[in-house]
Formats: C-alpha cells, sequence, structure tokens
C-alpha cells in the first residue's frame, strides 16, 4: 500500500493517505454538490476524478457514483466498491504514481483548498436509531435517575437498547442549534412548567453510516453485519434532559432530543479504522445466538469535547473518551435491529450512544460530568451545569497511527437563544 502522498499530509493532519474519508462538498456557493475525500489541506473532487475516467476497476468504471450530490449511490454498492474506490485513490494520491502528480489540468481542477469548501450533509439519511452502548453511561444514568441499587435495567445486558431519532433534524458540523422550549416535569400540584430548556446538553457519540441493508424481513447476520457499515462519523445527540426527564416515560425520548442532532461531515470508512480494531469488552451473561458473533471488534478512536464560551478566546477541554469503551458493538448493534425483520436502506445512521468511559474525567455528557447539576464544571474561570446559550461544543476524534493519524476532524455547534 502506498504510504505517502505527493501532496503534504502534516503530521498532525487527520487526513493522511492512510484515512480517505469522504464528505459531500461545494467548491463555490453556487456549485452543485458533490462527493470528495481529504487528504491533507485538500479535498479531492471525485466527479473530477470519475469524469477523468481514473475509477477503471471492474466494478466503478461505468457507475455514477461520484456525479451524485450524496454518496447514498456508492453505500449501496457495498464493500468489494468501497474497496476497490480505496484502492484506486490511494494509488492515484501516491507519491510514486504520476497519473495525477504530473497533470497540472487535472490538479487544478480536482484539488480544491479545504478552507474554501462548503461541507454538506454527506448521506441522505431515510432513518435513524440511537443505541445505549456504554455500559458506563447506562451506569451512570441509572444511578441519576433510579438510584445505586439497580442503575441498569435487566435487559440492557441481553440486547442493545434503543430509540427511534429524528432523521428531518440531523444537520451538519457547524450548524447553529437553537435551544428548544418545551415541557418540564412539575412540582407537587403545578401544572407542567413550560419555557425554553434549563438543562441542554451534549452527547458524545459516533454513528455508524448503513451500506446496502436489508430487504423487509431478512435479517442480517451478526457475523456478515461489518459489510453492510461503510463508516463512521463523530456525532453529537444534543439533548434538553428537562424535556426528555417529563416525556420518556413510557416510550422514550422524544422531544428532548428531536431539535436538532450534529454528524461531522467526513465519513471515516471501516477499511480506514481496521489497523485501529481492538477486541470488544467480554460480554456477561453471554448473548443470546443471534448477537454472538465470531470477531467481537471495537476501534481504539481517542475522543474529546471542548466547549468554548461566548466572548472567550479559548476552548476549554471537559471530557476526554475513547470508542472503544462500547459494550455492545456496532455488528450487534446492526443485527439487533434487523432481527425482526425490520430493513435498513443505504445511508441510514446508527448511533452508538454516549460513549462514556470508566474514569469520571471520561464521560460524555454534562448529566454525568456534573451529575445533574449538582456538581458545576469549572472552564476558563466560569462555571456550567448545562449548556448557556452562545457556548460552542467541539468533538474530535482520532486514531494515532505510526507516524500518521486517521481522525474525524471536528464535530461543532453553538447554542442560538431560545425562540420563544
Ligand atoms: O436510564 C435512563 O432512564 C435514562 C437514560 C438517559 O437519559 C440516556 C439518554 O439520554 C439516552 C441516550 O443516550 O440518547
Ligand atoms: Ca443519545
Ligand atoms: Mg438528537
Amino acid at each position: 500500500m502506498a504510504s505517502q502522498s505527493f501532496i503534504e499530509v502534516k503530521p498532525d493532519s487527520h487526513f493522511s493517505i492512510h484515512n480517505l474519508p469522504y464528505g459531500v462538498f461545494k467548491p463555490q456557493p453556487d456549485s452543485s454538490a458533490r462527493p470528495g475525500v481529504a487528504i491533507g489541506d485538500y479535498v479531492l473532487d471525485l466527479s473530477e476524478i470519475a469524469k477523468a475516467g481514473l475509477f477503471n476497476g471492474p466494478i466503478l468504471k461505468d457507475s455514477d457514483c461520484f456525479l451524485q450530490p450524496n454518496l447514498n449511490k456508492l453505500l449501496a454498492l457495498g464493500r468489494p466498491a468501497w474497496k476497490e474506490a480505496r484502492a484506486t485513490l490511494q494509488k492515484l494520491l501516491s507519491s510514486t504514481e504520476a497519473t495525477l502528480r504530473d497533470n497540472a489540468n487535472l490538479r487544478q481542477k480536482a484539488l480544491v483548498p479545504l478552507g474554501k469548501v462548503e461541507m454538506i450533509l454527506p448521506i441522505a439519511i431515510g432513518d435513524y436509531t440511537d443505541f445505549f452502548s456504554s455500559m458506563h453511561h447506562a451506569k451512570n444514568c441509572g444511578t441519576i435517575f433510579r438510584g445505586p441499587q439497580n442503575p441498569i435495567t435487566p435487559n440492557w445486558f441481553h440486547l442493545p437498547i434503543a430509540y427511534h431519532g429524528r432523521a428531518s433534524s440531523i444537520v451538519i458540523s457547524g450548524t447553529d442549534i437553537i435551544r428548544p422550549s418545551g415541557q418540564g416535569h412539575p412540582s407537587g400540584n403545578s401544572p407542567p412548567p413550560f419555557g425554553p430548556s434549563q438543562k441542554l446538553d451534549f452527547e458524545l457519540e459516533m454513528a455508524a453510516v448503513v451500506g446496502p441493508g436489508n430487504e423487509l424481513g431478512k435479517p442480517i447476520d451478526v457475523n456478515q453485519a461489518a459489510d453492510h457499515i461503510f463508516g463512521l462519523v463523530l456525532m453529537n445527540d444534543w439533548s434538553a434532559r428537562d424535556i426528555q426527564a417529563w416525556e420518556y416515560v413510557p416510550l422514550g425520548p422524544f422531544l428532548g432530543k428531536s431539535f436538532g442532532t450534529t454528524i461531522s461531515p467526513w465519513i471515516v470508512t471501516l477499511d480506514a479504522l481496521e489497523p485501529f480494531a481492538c477486541d470488544a469488552p467480554k460480554q456477561d451473561p453471554h448473548p443470546l445466538p443471534y448477537l454472538a458473533e465470531k470477531i467481537s471488534k471495537n476501534y481504539d478512536i481517542s475522543l474529546e469535547v471542548q466547549i468554548k464560551p461566548a466572548g472567550q478566546q479559548d476552548s476549554c477541554v471537559i471530557t476526554k473518551s475513547n470508542f472503544k469503551h462500547l459494550y455492545w458493538t456496532l455488528t450487534q448493534q446492526l443485527a439487533h435491529h434487523t432481527i425482526n425483520g425490520c430493513n435498513l436502506r443505504p445511508g441510514d445512521i446508527l448511533g452508538t450512544g454516549t460513549i462514556s468511559g470508566p474514569e469520571p474525567e471520561s464521560l460524555g455528557c454534562l448529566l454525568e460530568l456534573t451529575w445533574n447539576g449538582q456538581k458545576p464544571l469549572s472552564l476558563n474561570g466560569t462555571t456550567r451545569k448545562f449548556l448557556e446559550d452562545g457556548d460552542e461544543v467541539t468533538f474530535t476524534g482520532f486514531c494515532k497511527g505510526n507516524g500518521y493519524n486517521v481522525g474525524f476532524g471536528t464535530c461543532s455547534g453553538k447554542i442560538l437563544p431560545s425562540v420563544l
């Protein structure tokens, strides 16, 4: 495999030739959207590469999947096509390959500085499901809401719990989030209070982007589930804890979470993440046969959350976690989702749930970090129980290779005041 690109990639860049994450961008505000991969400080415009006839492998040579305004068509083609595209692009960008390196005209058309482009949602998302797969997160939430006796409900160890999220309000990193209003828990015999959420939170998550998916009525085997996952993005499942706490019994989260969910623009493929695969935690009790997989895999992805309050220059790191802490794997989540025959479609996304680690410094939301507002966090000379207007929350995630990174860039959003 090519180990170096003719394009300069700085040592701290997330976008080495080992990564090549997929996004969709507009080179100019009035241009059409097209797919690209990030390399160093550039985006390689895949529509130009396709038009130049350089996707010349057997699967992709006559495909128009790179001439689309989203990646859904590529997702539907499945892993053999994804592997072919990766091999083509790694070769094309390598320092020893002349085709693009020595073609000034094509380089001019196909390589666009990252700082100049507008990134847009890379997929048309039909459905969005959010799991609850970190045991540390489940235990902390349960302790906060139900006490320390039996914080984790008995079903949690037998199945990856989830709720159906709202696809229409998924936005790309950089989109402002308006503070939602809603009902809160009443005290005594009073009617429920109504107003702007007083407990606005982030949730540090990642999400799997679904590839080919399955026909209605035909479950996906857990050992084949990885072939249905194109890659991962960072995801912030913004959550209004006061709205959620009142509404979620007995059917689960609704308006406390559906006002906005932010994803990062770059999808890092499972192929790029493979060198960072690690064993998932041992599961006790053993899962039922349909969830028992031959290889139970996580990925070593370092995650970090920063908050920048309004008017301040600097962000403050408030937590550091890692994807490897998840108890239920991506493949178990996907297999469980389809075991009743439910069909997944290309471009669906499956959130992991908040990724909290075991240490107090590795908790994935303010609900846990401040213990439901009881222990304010200090940041840059001020404090936070929950998010305030003007706060900008930024996630980063990356895998550290030997002399290179495979990273996700950032996933950020700023809180605007309520409109009510
Ligand atoms: O355990 C509970 O009753 C509540 C759990 C949560 O509130 C966690 C949550 O918001 C689910 C999620 O990760 O989206
Ligand atoms: Ca969530
Ligand atoms: Mg959400």
